[in-house]
């Protein structure tokens, strides 16, 4: 790009006349050119002949006239000359010229001719420089005008640089501030290392001379263990000389083996054929059973469909004896009804063994359920008192007999109702017994409770593929008319009902 200054430098021109051609004053300039030239020496000459020019000798106007002052004068100084010598000899001579004066006058005049001639070629010329200059100037200035706005666009261009710039210098110093950190981290991680070096220096140090000392311990037992290898090996060569002859052996036994195995593998090709053709027998008979199968599928298909049709009888037949089932059990029901809500049995106990006088209070046990006591102790009508019970059971009937009366109570259980069985009696007259039994190992001691459990478990199994049972039990004691959990474990809880 080229510049103000450039231009200037490539021309060699003032700017002062830079704006003087802007401005197209030339005419100044022409006149400067005139003042370059100088002709002091001829001035001189005539100021010299100042006020006696009359008598200006022939010689000396020669010698004027020889002069080459005339080329190095100025114009003003040669008009200025010649207006002069006019004068004077308009003055002194009455208008008459010499001819010595005429002839230099005449040379003034030619030489201001041949200037003012050249100094017109030279103005046209320099005009003509000067408007070619002027003309690039302007193109110039435009140029630079252009260049100017040129300018304004890239320096928007360089703010932007400038201000993305400052951001990326902001950051920089950040990560300059990190890094910063990052050094005096490790700095310290540095000295932290250090310290670590001279630590494990030391640790090597001290690892050194247990390395050197076990060094030496391993030294020792290496050689102890060289003597002892030096032993084995000489054991083992020995054991080398018994395994080599044991070779020996083992090839000729394992030479007989051989010979043995290819009688075996003889024997097992002969089996292994045998059972091959079985094998082909068997797929044949597969393929004959295969065929059976498949009509007795036929045959099953068959059956299987006469089967659902009888099916379908029984599932209707089953579901009449639903309905037959659920009459019996109302009208069971109704009998127990018709038996009596609550039914009191009366058990007596026989006599036990360490009881000592057997006399009975029984007067009378009828089979209507009438129970006839007596007291020997009172007299008259409170002699005997009479109890009337559903059913008395006497001293000789079995835990089965006393159980088969209560049966239907308690399977009528599983029809919904309650049923409770209570034993009541003074200590000792068998409540125990008859509720649970003597011995519960022996099935024929068992009390009612285990008989009627047992009985509705196997009820409910027989009937479960119909119906699903949940059976719940409980056995309380009522005892000085406080009542008492029979089936928990734990005595302190045992009071019922629970807190
Ligand atoms: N029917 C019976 N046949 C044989 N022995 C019986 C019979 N009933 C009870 N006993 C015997 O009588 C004794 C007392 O019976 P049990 O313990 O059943 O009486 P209890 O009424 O439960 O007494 P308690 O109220 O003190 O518990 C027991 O030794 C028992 O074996």
């Amino acid at each position: 790009m080229e510049t103000l200054s450039d231009v200037n430098a490539s021309e060699n021109v003032d700017p002062r006349s830079l704006n003087e051609i802007r401005n197209g004053d030339v005419s100044e300039r022409i006149q400067t050119f005139e003042d370059r030239v100088e002709g002091s020496n001829l001035f001189e000459v005539f100021q010299t002949m100042h006020g006696q020019f009359g008598d200006l000798p022939a010689f000396k106007i020669s010698e004027l006239m020889k002069l080459d002052s005339l080329e190095s004068a100025s114009t003003r100084s040669l008009f200025s000359i010649l207006s002069r010598i006019l004068d004077e000899s308009i003055d002194k001579k009455n208008g008459d010229i010499s001819q010595r004066v005429a002839s230099v006058l005449k040379l003034v005049v030619q030489e201001i001719e041949q200037r003012v001639s050249e100094q017109a070629v030279s103005m046209r010329k320099q005009s003509s420089l000067y408007k070619s200059r002027g003309d690039r100037y302007q193109s110039k200035i435009r140029a630079l005008e252009t260049l100017a706005t040129g300018t304004t666009v890239e320096n928007e261009v360089v703010m932007n640089h400038l201000q993305h710039t400052k951001i990326e210098k902001a950051k920089l110093e950040e990560a300059k501030k990190c890094e910063e950190q990052d050094l005096n981290r490790l700095r310290k991680e540095k000295d932290k290392c250090e310290n670590h070096i001279i630590t494990l220096k030391q640790e090597l140090e001290l690892t050194k001379r247990t390395h050197e000392e076990i060094r030496l311990q391993l030294e020792v037992q290496t050689e102890e263990t060289k003597n002892q290898l030096e032993k084995k090996i000489m054991k083992l060569e020995c054991l080398l000389n018994d395994s080599r002859k044991n070779v020996k052996e083992l090839e000729d036994s394992s030479e007989s083996k051989i010979l043995q195995w290819n009688r075996k593998e003889q024997r097992y090709r002969h089996f292994i054929d045998s059972h091959f053709r079985s094998l082909q027998e068997l797929r044949l008979a597969s393929g004959s059973i295969k065929q059976e199968v498949l009509r007795t599928k036929n045959i099953y298909a068959e059956e299987l469909h006469h089967f659902g049709i009888n099916l379908k009888g029984l599932v209707e037949s089953v579901q009449d004896y639903h309905y037959v089932l659920e009459e019996n059990r109302k009208l069971y029901n109704e009998v127990q009804d018709l038996k009596g809500n609550i039914r009191v049995y009366c058990r007596i106990r026989p006599f036990l063994p360490q009881q000592s006088a057997k006399q009975t209070t029984i007067q009378y046990m009828g089979e209507n359920g009438e129970l006839v006591v007596t007291n020997p102790s009172k007299q008259g009508k409170d002699n005997h008192r009479l109890f009337k019970f559903n059913k008395i059971f006497g001293p000789a009937i079995t835990q089965e007999e006393v159980f088969r009366d209560t049966q239907p109570l308690i399977r009528s259980v599983l029809d919904g109702y309650n049923v409770c069985i209570f034993a009541y009696g003074q200590t000792g007259s068998g409540k125990t017994y008859t509720m649970t039994g003597p011995n519960v190992t022996s099935v024929a001691d068992w009390g009612v409770n285990y008989r009627a459990l047992n009985d509705l478990f196997n009820i409910s199994q027989n009937r479960k593929g119909s119906i699903a049972y949940e059976i719940g039990v409980q056995m309380v004691e009522i005892y000085n008319e406080q009542v008492r959990d029979l089936l928990c474990n734990d005595s302190s809880q045992k009071r019922y009902p629970s807190n």
